[in-house]
């Protein structure tokens, strides 16, 4: 549809674009990445045949763009440059009707059936319809931005070219109109190259980014290959960190600031667990980064309070979540700052041991209940597993860790109570072979991303043989406490 073929350019004697080339197919959207200045507007310019290149050449559908007449031109492709503020006194609705003049034919042209189905397609699809006759001077930045966008809907041609489209939006309209632009495309066949400053956005929309750095090509490709930490921190200056979507296969990137946190000694010990009633609770004055399968709030984040809670064998609620939650405000914790667990045991028989270590030392919380132990190689033999006995284990480090390293500190960990249960000869009475656990057991790797950085936590590390032998012998010993009470 769009090939560029070593394009070079800029103004007058200031060369600003140096040797691009690309090709868009039909039906696919291209996002043009880069810092300010870095010439994306000027390339789109050249695209768009406002400024003639240096040297190389604009091809539409095989045809060079200066063979072309200008409304020909305005026919196979819309240009929306960055946001207009000096809006001229018109309606919505007469500022869409402008994208239908390359349609209009001769002196007497008059509207028709299509232009009027086109123009209100394109404020239905933008959201403006209910705008349609005011006056554009009366809309805030974010509205303005989507009458433009359906002008250059209205105009219907088969390329649009977009000069940071989602500029003044809200994140609604940013989401709105990229979702609708995106369905443009797939379902319809839409070319669309856009410029972008979200690095976020065009790596969640586009099929390739064109990553741009002083005039000339610094990565094409499909987001995975563009969105690179070390790349993008080069080109654009800054520390980022990249990471996965929660939903799509495309990487996201966070800022990572450089200032100093005011408070620096940033260290936890035992003296951070506070006994209730009916819960052992760990808090901190300042937050963890937590990896955890717990019931409240499991998964990766970073939270200043964990909670293991006593419930009665017989809690059986059909909510447990918001239950939970409930029950975490009851007792004056902050629902969105803690990570909460239940057990059938008594958290009083909580054990907990803190171990020194050379990169700060190492915090281990352990309630054991094993009346359903489970030896995992045999549970899918097993068709009834009794609703009680969890194995719930914190490990809390004075460390920095990585991803990695949480990862491999809950393996650790995983592998430390399988080895307490095979020494404390825990059944699974099912299949009468030693158990590896319970079916509910719960894990949570907290660290307080202050001190020595550690990448890896597997046995090879310090860490991970603190792991190990905390993790062991905390167990053990809950183990123990719980035979002796059901001994008596
Ligand atoms: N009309 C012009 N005449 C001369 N130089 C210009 C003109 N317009 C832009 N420039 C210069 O060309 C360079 C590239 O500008 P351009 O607007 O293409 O960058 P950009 O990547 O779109 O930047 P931003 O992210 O800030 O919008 C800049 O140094 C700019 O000062």
């Amino acid at each position: 549809m769009l090939k560029v073929e070593h394009i070079s350019g800029g103004y007058q004697q200031t060369p600003i674009i140096h040797d691009i080339s690309f090709e868009v197919q039909k039906g696919e959207f291209l996002g043009i990445l880069g810092p300010n200045g870095c010439g994306k507007s000027t390339l789109i310019k050249i695209i768009s045949g406002i400024i003639k290149p240096s040297s190389g050449r604009v091809f539409i559908d095989g045809t060079p763009i200066e063979k072309l007449s200008k409304r020909q031109l305005a026919k196979k492709m819309t240009v929306l440059p960055q946001i207009q503020n000096n809006a001229f006194p018109a309606t919505v609705r007469e500022t869409v009707e402008i994208g239908r003049y390359p349609h209009q034919t001769g002196f007497f042209s008059s509207w028709s059936e299509e232009d009027e189905k086109a123009v209100i397609k394109a404020m239905e699809l933008t959201d403006v319809l209910k705008y349609q006759d005011t006056n554009v001077e009366f809309l805030s930045g974010g509205e303005r931005q989507r009458v433009f966008i359906a002008q250059a809907l209205a105009q219907s041609s088969e390329l649009l070219i977009l000069d940071e489209p989602t500029n003044h939006l809200d994140i609604a309209h940013q989401k709105q109109i990229l979702d609708m632009i995106r369905r443009e495309v797939t379902e319809h066949g839409l070319t669309v190259v856009a410029v972008f400053h979200d690095i976020n956005l065009a790596s969640l929309y586009c099929d390739h980014l064109l990553l741009m750095e002083a005039g000339r090509m610094k990565a094409y490709g499909e987001p995975h290959e563009v969105i690179i930490e070390q790349q993008l921190m080069e080109v654009y200056e800054a520390r980022i960190s990249t990471q996965a979507h929660p939903e799509q296969p495309k990487p996201q990137m966070a800022i990572l600031p450089d200032f100093e946190d005011e408070k620096k000694e940033k260290t936890v010990s035992l003296s951070n667990i506070q006994m209730g009633a009916d819960y052992v609770a760990f808090i901190a004055d300042f937050p963890l980064k937590v990896l955890s399968s717990a019931v409240h709030n499991a998964g990766l984040g970073w939270y200043r309070t964990f909670i293991n809670r006593t419930v009665p064998p017989e809690y059986d609620i059909e909510n447990v979540q918001t239950e939970f939650m409930q029950y975490i405000m009851n007792n004056g914790f902050s629902p969105t700052n803690t990570v909460g667990m239940m057990t059938a045991v008594d958290t009083k028989k909580a054990v907990m041991k803190e171990y020194p270590a050379s990169f700060g030392s190492l915090i281990v919380i352990v309630t054991a209940g094993i009346g359903g132990a489970v030896d995992v190689s045999r549970a899918y033999q097993q068709t009834v597993f009794q609703p009680i006995g969890t194995i719930n284990t914190w490990v809390i480090i004075n460390g920095k860790l990585s991803d990695e390293a949480f990862v491999q500190g809950m393996m650790t960990a995983t592998e430390a109570k399988s080895k307490a249960l095979q020494t404390e000869n825990v059944m699974d009475k099912w299949s009468n072979t030693i158990a590896t656990g319970t079916p509910t057991d719960s894990l949570l790797v907290a660290a307080t991303q202050h001190g020595k950085y550690m990448q890896y936590a597997g046995p090879i590390t310090e860490v991970g043989k603190m792991i190990g032998k905390g993790v062991y012998e905390a167990t053990v010993e809950a183990i123990r406490i719980y035979k002796r009470e059901m001994e008596q």
